[in-house]
């Protein structure tokens, strides 16, 4: 039966309070309005983030809400004026929009922009400042634009990443955000985009999650000859070999402040630093683990509420960088797309090549063609799998550091 135009009544795990279980509802979710996709979510992931925010410590966190921003799924129908995507058509809803009009986009600095992001803040839609779900009336808050928590959901046309339908979408939804946001994929992502770990650089990688070990992965891609992983918990080294990580450290095994205990380890410092856990205190000791003159740190990780980093200026003084990185510095709609192409091993070598200057394509042509070529990990962040009706315990998984990625089938 046509479901355009209609009213979709369908299950959707429901965050009504912080910290209290989701629970699977029967939801109501209106057609989509001028600019506006709705989209059927076949398989998404879970993140750190929807955690996060769950937890009620994103002060962008609104409750009740449908979280998820990792999925991947068919559009069902479009809202008037939308034309770059229709109805069947394979998608990955992207929490980062990409309008290509705004000032962000037009920018050529930012992966970031500023057509939708003050709507989806706030959990609705920029058209009406409403959400498109309800229950018996009741409306529930949109979240990052996305809700892939819900078998179908609305987003804008500008979050909405068109993609090969050849793609497994059961695989591909992990593009959505975790993996992209830290792997290099063709000199992109936080390793390339962000920081341009260099061939031979020693790099800290903090945190090693998902987002972590796709960090690690790209700097191992980019030359990296060491590449040293932190975490407290030490069932995580032996996976995070397989993504590159070729020394551990556990904080907890020493008495010295973590920055102190690398720079000792690494003749003054390591030259690249990846924050993966959204700890300020690590925050600090990666910057400060970095080496005077030319040591870059990059924040991958979200902090909650009310929390701040600091230091003392003198380390930036003295030639260490702060940066950050959203979504690894990629551009969604035009990128994501490219990233299934890359993992589906069809994209054109011609298109990448453009992005390198003439002197860069002749110096690193050869690393660059091993790169280029080499398969993209995606399955191996796969962990487990489940579906929606398990979704409280896939959290559970994530919290006790069971797993990387869970995915959830949205229809079993
Ligand atoms: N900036 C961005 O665009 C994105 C940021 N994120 C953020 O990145 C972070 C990581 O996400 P996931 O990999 O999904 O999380 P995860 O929970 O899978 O991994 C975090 C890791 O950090 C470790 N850890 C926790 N406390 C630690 C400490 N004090 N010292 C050392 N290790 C510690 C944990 O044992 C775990 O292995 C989260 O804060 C998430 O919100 C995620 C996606 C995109
Ligand atoms: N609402 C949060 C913002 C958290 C945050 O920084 N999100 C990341 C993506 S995390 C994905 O898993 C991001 O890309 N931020 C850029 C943005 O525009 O939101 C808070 O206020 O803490
Ligand atoms: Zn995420
Ligand atoms: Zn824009």
């Amino acid at each position: 039966m046509a479901t355009q135009g209609q009213v979709i009544t369908c299950k959707a795990a429901v965050a009504w309070e912080p910290n209290k279980p989701l629970v699977i509802e029967e939801v109501q979710v209106a057609p989509p309005q001028a600019g506006e996709v709705r989209i059927k979510i076949l398989f998404t992931a879970l993140c750190h983030t929807d955690a996060y925010t769950w937890s009620g410590k994103d002060p962008e966190g609104l409750f009740p809400c449908i979280l998820g921003h990792e999925a991947a799924g068919i559009v069902e129908s479009v809202g008037e004026g939308v034309t770059e995507v229709q109805p069947g058509d394979h998608v990955i809803p992207c929490y980062q929009a990409e309008c290509k009009e705004c000032k962000f986009c037009k920018s050529g600095k930012t992966n970031l922009c500023g057509k939708v992001r003050v709507a989806t803040g706030v959990g609705v839609m920029l058209t009406d400042r409403k959400s498109r779900f309800s229950i018996n009336g009741k409306p529930i808050y949109h979240f990052m634009g996305t809700s892939t928590f819900s078998q179908y959901t609305v987003v804008h046309d500008v979050s909405v990443a068109k993609i090969d339908p050849v793609a497994p979408l059961e695989k591909v939804c992990l593009l959505g955000c975790g993996v992209p946001t830290g792997k290099h994929f063709s000199r992109l992502g936080a390793v390339w985009n962000t920081a341009k770990v260099e061939q031979g650089s020693i790099v800290a990688v903090f945190g090693l999650g998902t987002v972590g070990l796709a960090v690690a992965e790209g700097a191992k891609a980019a030359g990296a000859s060491r590449i040293i992983g932190i975490d407290i918990d030490t069932k995580k080294f032996d996976r995070a070999k397989d993504f590159g990580v070729t020394e551990f450290i556990n904080p907890k095994d020493h008495e010295k402040p973590i920055q102190q205990v690398i720079v000792d380890l690494t003749d003054g410092g390591v030259d690249y630093s990846f924050e993966c856990i959204g700890n300020v205190d690590v925050m600090r000791a990666a910057l400060e683990c970095c080496h005077k003159g030319w040591g870059t740190s990059v924040i991958v990780g979200v902090a909650a509420s009310g929390q701040e980093i600091s230091t003392r200026p003198f380390q930036l003084v003295t030639g260490r960088v702060w940066k950050g990185t959203a979504f690894g510095g990629f551009k969604s709609r035009s990128q994501v797309p490219l990233l299934v192409d890359k993992y589906l091993k069809k994209v054109s070598a011609f298109s990448a090549l453009l992005n390198l200057s003439d002197n860069l394509i002749y110096s690193a042509f050869p690393t660059f063609c091993l790169l280029f070529f080499q398969e993209i990990k995606v399955d191996e962040y796969i962990t487990h799998n489940s579906t929606l009706p398990e979704i409280n315990k896939a959290f559970d998984m994530m919290h006790e550091g069971m797993c990387l990625r869970v995915v959830l089938d949205m229809f079993v």
